[in-house]
């Protein structure tokens, strides 16, 4: 199983080239079985996430091919509705083809994600505004079975909570429902925008998205697209962290700044010089220690949990105490032991963790248990004194392209290690 051997020597300096955002592909990606036309999609990143989804394409029956960022997907002869366990289970997204499948083809099969290291993560979102376009849906032997009389209707949807992936569902749903859907209490994330926008290229008609209230007027059929996938913000943040952590300068490009407003306003406030243009942005820490902030996540356009393990790590080394509270998912704390081993101080009281500023982190053999998680971990082994050895990075491997080269441009010693 491969690990990163990383040992801590100093600022990162340089340039790096932030590529397509994963949480923007995988929906995209699931859209093109909205249509028997071809669809092009380029700035897709190179992740594990990405290969799963396609491999999931494939065995519904779709023509999938990869030309390095760009791939062309052929969803014209679906031979399969079942999306199978083996396959969810390794990406929860996997639960973003039964809107599609069931708006063009009228009934499908999907196994139930379950939960995952980060909490329950229910589906409870999906399949009830399902049932309100008219699915009848059953869950048995873990698989989420729906079918509907004709085509979904048009329907006034309101979720009691914000959800990403449920809006990014039933908007997919919608565009080929008879009549109108109104979904409210919408998330408003930047992907959600870029999926909305690509579902307009293909001739759907769905306006409102970015806004807690999306209305989309069903049509009967879908074109082709070519669509680029939007930057990845998660990525371009962990980056600017990670020069934060390091006291260094670094620049990302083919970036989105303005998909990043809570993330720049907590470096800034951390002491970091950060400057931008429309695709670029650069962290200038000017060798000085950051401050620690404090931190609560919420859904776009607040702070990203995505986002939160990367700033724990940046708190223990930064001077002074910061509160970070985690509202999204119950257990997503999971990289404090770890830190905790290689030397930071750091408690955790209900939600929140409580991190005192100013540890020496020590290199240490540690694991990553999610994906954000080891990118904290991945933070605190480039400022740490001696070799750090993040085992499991198959979750690092899921959301961030070659990330070991990436930070070695920047001057990090990083190996992949077996
Ligand atoms: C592929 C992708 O885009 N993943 C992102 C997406 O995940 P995902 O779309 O799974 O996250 P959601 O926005 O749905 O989850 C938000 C909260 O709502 C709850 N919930 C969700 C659906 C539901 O039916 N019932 C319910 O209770 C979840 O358990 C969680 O507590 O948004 C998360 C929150 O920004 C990000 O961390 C993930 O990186
Ligand atoms: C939680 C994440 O992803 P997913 O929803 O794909 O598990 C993430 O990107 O941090």
């Amino acid at each position: 199983m491969d690990k990163l051997l990383i040992k801590g020597n100093g600022p990162l300096n340089g340039t790096v080239r932030i590529s397509g955002a994963k949480n923007a592909a995988l929906p995209l990606l699931m859209a093109g079985l909205l249509t028997e036309k071809p669809c092009v999609f380029t700035n897709v990143p190179a992740l594990r996430d990405v290969r799963t989804t396609l491999a999931l394409l494939g065995q519904l029956g779709a023509r999938v091919s990869v030309e390095a960022d760009k791939v062309n997907i052929d969803a014209s002869e679906i031979t399969n509705l079942i999306a199978p366990y083996d396959l969810v289970k390794t990406m929860r997204a996997s639960i973003l083809v039964l809107g599609p499948l069931l708006a063009r083809f009228g009934r499908a099969q999907v196994s139930l994600p379950g939960g995952c290291a980060i909490g329950a993560r229910p589906v409870n979102l999906h399949l009830s505004g399902l049932e309100l376009m008219g699915a009848k849906i059953e869950v048995e032997s873990g698989y989420i079975s729906a079918h509907v009389d004709g085509r979904l209707q048009g329907a006034n949807i309101f979720m009691d909570m914000v959800s990403v992936g449920a809006t990014e569902n039933l908007m997919m749903a919608a565009v080929l429902a008879e009549g109108t859907t109104i979904l409210e209490n919408a998330a408003r994330e930047p992907e959600i925008v870029d999926l909305a926008n690509c579902l307009n290229s293909m001739g759907a008609k769905v306006s409102g998205a970015g806004t807690d209230k999306i209305v989309i007027q069903g049509v009967e059929s879908l074109n082709a697209c070519h669509h680029s996938v939007l930057p990845d913000r998660i990525e371009t943040g962990t980056f600017l962290v990670a020069a934060a952590a390091t006291g260094g300068k670094v620049r990302c490009e083919h970036a989105a700044p303005d998909t990043l407003d809570a993330v720049i306003s907590k470096l800034k406030e951390a002491g970091a010089k950060v400057t931008y243009g429309d695709d670029w942005i650069e962290l200038d820490m000017q060798g000085q220690q950051p401050k620690s902030v404090n931190i609560k996540t919420a859904p776009h356009p607040g702070f990203p949990t995505d986002m939160q393990a990367q700033f724990v790590a940046l708190n223990c080394v930064a001077s002074g105490t910061g509160v970070v509270t985690e509202t999204i998912f119950e257990n997503r704390f999971m990289h404090v032991p770890e830190l905790q081993r290689m030397g930071a101080s750091i408690d955790l009281e209900a939600n929140s963790a409580v991190c005192r500023g100013g540890s020496k982190l020590k290199g240490a053999q540690v694991m990553a248990t999610d994906l954000r998680a080891s990118a904290s971990l991945v933070i605190a082994g480039l400022v740490a004194q001696g070799e750090t050895l993040v085992d499991r990075i198959y979750h690092l491997d899921r959301g961030y392209e070659q990330i070991e080269v990436k930070l070695g441009g920047l001057g990090a010693k990083i190996q992949r290690v077996q």
